[in-house]
């Protein structure tokens, strides 16, 4: 008797022809990959589905992570000439575990045999009560599965859910715009689930401590993408975060920052030969998510936006997320803030999006032109060579620091920490060069992006800085966690 996975197909066992051939193709290449993470698996095919044999225990888990497979068991196999060998096989599997306890078999035939499905069980049971164990079929402790499928009967007890969708490769590609927080990568996964081959793109305003988290969650995302060697695009938003500040009314910073995200996003794609773009939007979660809003951000974009969340609750969002392990690296994801506006708009007028295109047409080209692609298997390396400045953040300042809010004046007026001062961000280098190049100050801000970004540059140019942790610790709506999305039109 030998052990080996099963692994059935989904979706992809309606199709016909080519398309079937080439499906089955690309989901025993993902397979391949997968079990690689196992030291590898001899693979044999059958309609319908594949056998592993290899690490068991490692492959089952593996291989109910590639798209297009329905479920995965780890089993028994044996040949068999007669109804009592699968007895007596059954025997031999099962007769401890069902020893005292309650059990019921479930047996299922494919091919020509001098019996049925339910003498199989029949047999099974009978010779399974000689081992102390009692038949329940209606609340089973235990439930035990004999697949009889030509001359060889397959033993389980384990169905793991595999992802189902199509095999990842058979539906063309596509441009994720990924921002590490809970949504986006959730739509990718999405995207990936029905058989497309998902890059990403991140568009970067925090700092390299920022870069790191957003890669982390990328790395997670990614880590489904068996079979393909995705590309990784991430581009340094600061100049379009610096040219909005300057030019656009600060109610259109939302949507004007998402139009550029969309643009530099678009050139990424033409890049990558990507043929949509993917965003993690649902309708009415912020105020730039609201119909008019998104119509505006994607107006005369000349690339299809995908939004496979738009008719979805928060709650359902985070469960996937948490499903596909994306969720625990997400919520540590600082939100960017350099383009916070109070009071965003929840449209724009046509005249208004022309102007927010005029103010940032240098800044995307720039910002697009400068985009970094890594590749899925050199992100490793990548992120190794990301030195990150050590100690960036604090949770409390230094007694002789100079404490700096980069909140705009309402915020500052409603609360500040104590002898905090405050300065807009374009203003911090005056402030440094009025205060003194050698004293240490301490940045936050609404949620801490904007605070490690500016921290950091300000490291880079020999001035001790930090960031305070303020974000993290003081209010749960000033995370990215669940519950400060769900508010309604408040973008953080
Ligand atoms: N820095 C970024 N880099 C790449 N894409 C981004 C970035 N910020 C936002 N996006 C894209 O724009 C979409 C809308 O952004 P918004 O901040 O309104 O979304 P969100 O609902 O908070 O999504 P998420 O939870 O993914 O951040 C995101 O879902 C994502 O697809």
């Amino acid at each position: 008797m030998e052990k080996l996975v099963i692994v059935r197909f989904g979706e992809l066992t309606v199709k016909r022809g080519y398309t079937r051939l080439e499906m089955e193709r690309l989901l025993t290449r993902a397979a391949e990959e997968a079990a690689r993470e196992c030291g590898g698996a001899k693979f044999e095919k059958e309609p319908g589905r594949l056998y592993a044999r290899g690490d068991v225990e490692c492959l089952k888990k593996a291989l109910s992570r590639v798209f297009g497979v329905k479920s995965v068991s780890p089993a028994h196999a044996a040949e068999f000439t007669e109804l009592s060998d699968i007895a007596t096989h059954a025997k031999q599997i099962w007769g401890d575990l069902v020893t005292g306890r309650r059990f019921a078999v479930r047996a299922h035939r494919v091919g020509d045999h001098p019996f049925k499905s339910l003498d199989v069980a029949a047999a099974v049971g009978s010779a399974l009560a000689t081992s102390g164990g009692s038949v329940d079929l209606e609340k089973p402790e235990v439930e035990l599965y004999v697949e009889v499928r030509g001359k060889r009967a397959y033993y389980y007890t384990e169905v793991l859910e595999g992802p189902g969708g199509l095999p990842l490769g058979s539906e063309g590609k596509v441009l994720a715009l990924v921002s590490g927080g809970i949504d986006s990568p959730v739509a990718a996964w999405m995207l990936m689930r029905r058989g497309a081959h998902v890059d990403v793109f991140y568009c970067n305003l925090g700092g390299t401590l920022a870069l790191l988290h957003a890669l982390e969650v990328v790395r997670r995302l990614l880590s489904w993408s068996y079979g393909y060697n995705a590309r990784v695009v991430v581009a340094d938003c600061g100049p379009v975060a610096r040219a909005l500040r300057r030019g656009v009314k600060e109610e259109l910073w939302n949507i004007a920052f998402k139009r550029a995200l969309y643009k530099i996003g678009a050139e990424a794609a033409k890049r990558v030969k990507a043929t949509a773009l993917v965003t993690g939007e649902s309708l009415g979660q912020v105020s730039s998510q609201t119909l008019q809003a998104l119509a505006a951000v994607e107006a005369g974009i000349g690339t299809p936006v995908l939004r496979p969340l738009i008719g979805m609750d928060k709650d359902e969002i985070v469960k996937i997320a948490q499903r596909i392990g994306t969720y625990e690296a997400s919520v540590k994801m600082p939100e960017y803030c350099a383009v916070f506006s109070r009071k965003p708009r929840k449209w724009a007028r046509r005249e208004e999006i022309e102007e927010i295109d005029l103010a940032l047409h240098d800044a995307i080209a720039e910002v697009a032109n400068s985009a970094r692609m890594v590749k899925k298997r050199e992100l490793e390396e990548f992120v190794k060579s990301l030195s990150p400045p050590r100690d960036l953040e604090i949770d409390a300042p230094p007694s002789d620091a100079v404490v700096v809010d980069l909140r705009d004046e309402e915020a500052y007026r409603g609360w500040h920490l104590p002898g905090a001062i405050r300065t807009d961000v374009d203003d911090v280098l005056t402030l440094v060069d009025r205060l003194g190049r050698d004293k240490t100050y301490v940045f936050y801000c609404y949620s801490g992006g904007l605070s490690l970004d500016v921290a950091e540059s300000l490291r880079k140019i020999g001035i001790k800085a930090y960031s305070l942790r303020l974000w993290r610790t003081s209010s749960p709506n000033q995370t990215r966690d669940s519950t400060s999305q769900t508010d309604k039109y408040t973008d953080l």
